[in-house]
């Protein structure tokens, strides 16, 4: 009997992905195909327009690819066969977020931030805000439970983004330049989380960047241009970040 294939965090075959009708349609992913492992930070590289952001949505669900889209799996559910309710439920419970503005809420404190996620999946107040106070004392931040974002520098914020995207224990998070608002301090010290609180072997990180600052972080790396996956390096130690990427991705 063939072995099988080791669990994966998303498998993508023959993916399109169109905006617009007649003339005004443009497509925008063309034939994708990617594999992201659990375990693993990959990071999704390639120029300004290319469809990263448009490719992450549909992992995450909240976009839908053309019909015709050979493999769209996602921790083991088929995208495709799903209804949207299913799809919303499945990203709540399955999925973290987090993207270069932080997103928080201004109003909330860093607590009531961190427990929004578990708010949405039905937990107790009581219960989401001690489950997010351990969080937030994860990423260093255990002590400013009770101030609001305003209060905090960028790279804080950033913080407490990633608590409220762990806090429900997700098993793929899903970034969207994550570092792009940071200086390279700052930047230095996110990467130096995901690699602390979300690297685990039941989890992805799935990045997309063009900050070749973090590269050294990556197990993989795919590069997109046009609408297609043009290039995937795997890094290990036997194979170092290629010598085109060490010196920078430039738009
Ligand atoms: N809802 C939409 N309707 C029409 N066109 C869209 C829509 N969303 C994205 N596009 C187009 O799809 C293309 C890819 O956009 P996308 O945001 O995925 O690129 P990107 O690689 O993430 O870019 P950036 O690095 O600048 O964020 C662009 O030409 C964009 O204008």
């Amino acid at each position: 009997m063939a072995e099988s294939a080791p669990p994966s965090a998303a498998r993508v075959r023959g993916l399109n992905k169109s905006f617009g009708d007649g003339a005004s349609r443009i497509h925008v992913l063309k034939d994708v195909a990617l594999d992201v492992r659990l375990g693993d930070i990959t990071m999704l590289i390639g120029p300004s327009g290319c469809g990263k952001t448009t490719l992450i949505s549909i992992l995450a669900g909240t976009l839908k690819p053309d019909a015709g889209t050979q493999d769209l799996t996602v921790l083991e559910k088929d995208l495709q066969t799903m209804s949207t309710a299913a799809v919303t439920r499945f990203r709540a419970q399955n999925i973290g977020f987090i993207f270069q503005a932080f997103n928080l809420i201004p109003t909330l404190t860093l607590a009531e931030n961190v427990s929004v996620p578990l708010l949405i999946q039905g937990v107790s107040a009581s219960k989401a805000e001690k489950k997010a106070r351990e969080v937030l004392a994860e990423v260093g931040l255990g002590d400013r439970a009770r101030s609001r974002p305003s209060q905090l520098s960028g790279g804080q914020q950033q913080r407490v983004a990633i608590a409220r995207a762990l806090v429900h224990e997700p098993r793929l998070i899903i970034c969207d330049e994550p570092t792009a608002a940071l200086d390279a301090k700052n930047g230095q010290v996110v990467m130096e989380l995901f690699e602390s609180v979300a690297r685990s072997p039941e989890r992805a990180v799935l990045i997309v960047t063009h900050d070749n600052r973090i590269f050294q972080h990556a197990d993989r790396i795919a590069s997109m241009d046009d609408g297609r996956i043009v290039e995937v390096h795997d890094i290990d130690e036997a194979h170092p970040l290629p010598e085109n990427l060490r010196h920078g991705f430039h738009q």
